[in-house]
């Protein structure tokens, strides 16, 4: 397939170059460490924010909240934590918070800031994320974390009494645990007058963001008497950004973005100067499949160019897996990233000189009527655009070539997503609201409301999960373990029952096979291959049991590659299972589940799962022969994905892990349930259906 590009109008803006930028950074694809400390720290004079860093401090000052605006790559994450630690935000004890949307960009930008300031990671600069804490009680003064760990640091620390000043980043990105935090931080601030906010952003609607945060309107003036502190909020545009990106857009809508995708790799790899290569796709699927073709190409490609080294970037990935993106490209090679959305914000990858946008990523979408949640590919915003072609351009000029044209992004791309919380469902976020002493849940101050649909639908589902009471309170102790448990609470159920069940070990495995996207290798080889491999694991009872087979096989052939190649069975992904399932096996030790086998008891397992998946379950519709099922409660039309080891095998009641939309609804990870365990694990929850729809 071969694409004709065509430059954007937009003009790209330079930096001033005087210092000789380009020049100075001749040598980025080398690793950072091997600039030394006086070019790391011109590099940080040379980034746009540097100028206004006295601004920033004074704002702080005497400002509750200010909102900070400025293009990727201005220097809002790396830099602002550090001015605040020296101008002094981090003395007697106090630490400043720096919260990311994900996990991988808090552990790139706590490297980053440890090696600028010349700390040993851990020590005064920290991170934690989900399962992996970085930080010391005694030493760490600039803290990096997810808003979700900030979440939970609120359940120990209600006010977060040790925060001087928070800064939540990438609050563009709008994600549930973003707009969660900014809730719950505005109730703090009334508590705690003295904790300054800075929402930082590339692209946000700064003047919506400042309204919410404005109290000042309700108080009599807007000064707090107390503080001397100005609570109407600050804003400050930080102008200028990193490095030229040239943006080329398709001539044609493109039909394949995958293809697309790699033939771009391509032609950038046969005509272009050295530099690596970015390419946001939306999935593992999408991910292996564009690995093999491009390998295929590469093969072909002649001996005349030198190699690419093809590497994947998802979070299903392990962490060594995900370190090999971050290391040095050795010369005379190219490397190409693929990746998903996880590389969108705050990262910088080194040599990344070219992005390859395909438009597209994998998205949630809830529906509280059919009680259905979706992952769909569906088009990203310009704001998400903006931020892809953001990862080229951060240490020296980039290019980013667009999979659509320039006329799609102008005329038909939204300008912001929808935030997450009006498109997912609100189960995760009730049980954390709750566990934070919020009972009036429908009477939150939220940055954007989620409809009350979906708010009863949760509540709902969390009073049939036993988390909370009649009087929409946590249960104890099995709502209080829940909420403990990081997990979705449908995940964490599942682990509570097992306990019951007598099958903690199976459950564990599961939860962590189910945590990532799929086990199996399936870009390489034919179909028919595919399915024998999955055919010498397969379990009459469904995908969650022939995981179990799988791992067993795993780890009965002490870890091989060689047997995962063999098998079909993705060899990435099991070391990530393993990694999950230490990190689960730990926390159930933690809310005393006490560790037990089944002994390939297979009943006791499914029952486990229906403990806590009993709302995804589906009968098989009597006339059909086409394989459609119905879902219980809302009478949605879905069917097994080709994928499942049940597919065309239609037994009559089932329940699902997941839903995926492409032509049809499909049902992923499934697994043979009776449906006399329904009524057992959730009686209100099915209170309204009639007797007879529940016999075999
Ligand atoms: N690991 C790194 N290696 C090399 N340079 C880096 C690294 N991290 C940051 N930088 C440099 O610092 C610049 C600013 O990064 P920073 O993350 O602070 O920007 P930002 O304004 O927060 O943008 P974004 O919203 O995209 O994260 C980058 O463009 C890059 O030049």
């Amino acid at each position: 397939m071969s694409l004709f590009w065509k430059p954007g109008a937009e003009k790209p803006q330079l930096l001033d170059d005087e210092e000789g930028g380009v020049l100075f950074f001749s040598s980025s694809l080398s690793s950072s460490s091997s600039y030394g400390y006086a070019s790391l720290e011109k590099q940080r004079q040379r980034l746009p924010v540097y100028k206004y860093r006295n601004s920033i401090l004074y704002l702080v000052e005497t400002h509750s909240t200010s909102i900070i605006v400025g293009e990727t790559g201005s220097g809002k994450t790396t830099q602002i934590p550090r001015y605040l630690k020296e101008a002094g935000w981090a003395e007697g004890g106090r630490v400043i918070a720096c919260t990311q949307p994900r996990r991988l960009a808090v552990q790139a930008v706590a490297s980053r800031v440890a090696e600028e300031m010349g700390v040993k990671l851990g020590d005064e600069v920290g991170y934690t994320i989900r399962f992996e804490d970085l930080t010391n009680s005694e030493l760490t003064r600039v803290k990096f974390l997810t808003d979700g760990v900030l979440l939970r640091e609120m359940m120990t620390d209600p006010l977060l009494s040790k925060y001087s000043v928070i800064m939540v980043d990438e609050a563009h990105e709008r994600s549930i645990s973003t707009d969660i935090l900014l809730g719950l931080l505005k109730k703090i601030q009334r508590r705690r007058p003295e904790l300054r906010l800075i929402i930082a952003s590339a692209t946000i609607e700064a003047k919506s963001m400042a309204a919410f945060f404005d109290t000042s309107k309700k108080r009599r003036g807007s000064e707090d008497k107390q503080h001397g502190l100005k609570t109407e909020p600050a804003i400050l545009s930080v102008e200028g950004r990193g490095y030229n990106v040239q943006v080329f857009y398709a001539e044609e809508p493109v039909p394949d973005y995958l293809r697309a995708a790699v033939s771009t790799v391509m032609s950038i790899h046969n005509q272009e100067p050295p530099g690596d290569i970015l390419v946001f796709l939306t999935g593992q699927d999408d991910i292996d499949a564009a690995v093999e073709l491009l390998t295929e190409e590469a093969q072909n490609n002649g001996k005349s160019s030198p190699g690419l080294t093809i590497l994947p970037l998802y979070s299903g990935l392990s962490r060594a897996d995900q370190d090999l993106v971050f290391s040095p490209t050795p010369r005379g090679k190219r490397k190409v990233v693929l990746s998903t959305n996880i590389a969108e914000t705050s990262l910088t990858l080194e040599g990344v000189v070219y992005v390859v946008d395909s438009g597209f990523s994998k998205q949630r979408f809830y529906n509280p009527i059919t009680d259905v949640e979706n992952l769909i590919v569906a088009p990203i915003s310009k704001a998400s655009a903006r931020q892809r072609a953001g990862r080229a351009g951060r240490v020296r000029p980039g290019k980013c070539y667009r999979l659509y044209t320039e006329e799609y992004y102008l005329k038909e791309m939204s300008t912001e997503g929808i935030p997450e919380i009006q498109r997912t469902s609100l189960v995760s976020s009730v049980i954390q609201l709750k566990a934070l002493g919020i009972d009036n849940i429908l009477g939150f101050d939220w940055p954007a409301s989620p409809s009350p649909e979906a708010m009863i639908r949760a509540l709902e589902v969390l009073y049939s999960l036993g988390v909370v009471d009649d009087d929409a309170k946590l249960t104890s102790p099995a709502g209080f373990q829940i909420a403990e448990i990081p997990l979705d609470p449908m995940i964490s159920k599942m682990i509570l029952a097992s306990n019951e069940l007598g099958c903690s070990e199976e459950i564990l495995t599961i939860a962590a096979v189910l945590s990532i996207q799929s086990i199996w290798v399936s870009s390489r080889g034919s179909q028919k291959e595919l399915d024998e491999a999955k055919m010498r694991f397969a379990a009459a009872e469904g995908d969650h049991v022939t995981f179990l087979n799988v791992y067993k096989g795993f780890l009965k052939c002490n870890k091989s590659p060689t047997w995962c190649h063999k098998n079909f069975v993705n060899y990435q992904a099991m070391k990530k299972v393993i990694e999950i399932r230490e990190q689960l096996r730990r926390t159930a030790q933690r809310i005393g589940i006490i560790l037990k086998s089944c002994d390939g008891d297979t009943q006791v397992v499914r029952k486990a799962v229906t403990a806590g998946y009993f709302a995804n379950a589906c009968r098989l519709e009597a006339f059909s022969h086409s394989g459609m099922y119905k879902t219980l409660r809302g009478s949605q039309e879905v069917y097994i994905h080709p994928s499942s080891i049940l597919f065309r095998v239609n037994p009559k009641w089932i329940l699902f892990h997941s839903l995926v939309s492409t032509d049809r609804q499909y049902m992923r990870n499934v697994i043979t349930i009776d449906p006399a365990w329904l009524i057992e694990a959730a009686p209100h929850f099915y209170r309204h259906r009639q007797p007879d729809s529940f016999h075999q």
